[in-house]
């Protein structure tokens, strides 16, 4: 297997398509699959006696690429602040501006798995920026916010989206977000479980609560490496998800 370090910056952003790098310059590395033009799988056996990582976690054995999409204001950027540094980002909200993404490496049964996370703006203005970024992604995450109703019914164009310009094996998890407002709730857990199972290969995973134990799963990469196909994913980014 071989092993990795990451490069110098652990975060960024593109803010217009003018200024964009190649979506797939900073591509990392997939275990498992060979697509032509992508860097060869690093999926040897498991190196035991690794040296020590030092302060800043630097190497990593596996690395995968994850988008977040979903409508404006549904949650991506909390999920990922949430997931990266454990806060929430409560106060104004501050739309997205074209794509941004942070790198976080976990340890998942004693290997260092990168993951390479992009936050991608909802706002329909910026969907031609987000359109190039699909292709090289491993993994979508699909949010909707379960208080409002036109994200969830959004859901369908955003899966033609997906069918475009994404790989045809992409794992795709399917989240329904802010259920920490109960009151405002109108979207049932019932609708959320029936639209993930109405889509053939469309992938979820279970998330917050159900996966609490370890924090890759609250990517749902654990979860769908047990073959989870179409369970049903909740979260809420104020409360329930602990510090990773
Ligand atoms: N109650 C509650 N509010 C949340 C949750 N997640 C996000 N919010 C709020 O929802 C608003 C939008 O959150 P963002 O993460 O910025 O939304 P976004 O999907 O990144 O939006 P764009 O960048 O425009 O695509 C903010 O005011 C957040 O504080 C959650 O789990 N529960
Ligand atoms: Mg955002």
């Amino acid at each position: 297997m071989s092993r990795k370090k990451t490069s110098k910056s652990k975060a960024g952003s593109v803010p217009a398509a003018s200024a964009l790098p190649s979506p797939n310059g900073a591509r990392p590395a997939r275990p498992g699959t060979a697509r032509s033009g992508h860097e060869a799988p690093p999926n040897g056996p498991q190196q035991r006696g690794r040296p020590s990582l030092g302060g800043g976690g630097d190497f990593y054995d596996v690395a995968f690429k994850v988008m977040l999409v979903g409508d404006s204001g549904v949650g991506k950027t909390c999920l990922l602040v949430r997931f990266k540094d454990g806060a929430f980002l409560a106060g104004t909200f501050i739309s997205t501006v074209g794509i941004d993404f942070r790198n976080k490496v976990l340890d998942v049964d004693g290997m260092k798995v990168k993951l390479q996370i992009w936050d991608t703006a909802g706002q329909e203005r910026f969907r031609s920026v987000t359109h190039a970024y699909y292709r090289d992604a491993h993994a979508l995450l699909l949010l909707y916010d379960v208080t409002n109703k036109a994200s969830f019914d959004n859901i369908q164009a955003w899966l033609t989206e997906i069918q475009e310009y994404a790989q045809d094996d992409v794992v795709l998890m399917l989240l329904g977000n802010k259920v920490d407002s109960a009151q405002e709730r109108v979207v049932k857990r019932e609708d959320g479980e029936k639209l993930a199972k109405l889509f053939t290969g469309v992938r979820t995973a279970l998330h917050g609560d159900q996966c609490q134990d370890r924090p890759q799963r609250r990517l749902g990469l654990h979860c769908h490496s047990k073959g989870v196909e179409t369970a049903y994913h909740e979260g809420a980014q104020r409360t329930s998800l602990p510090a990773a």
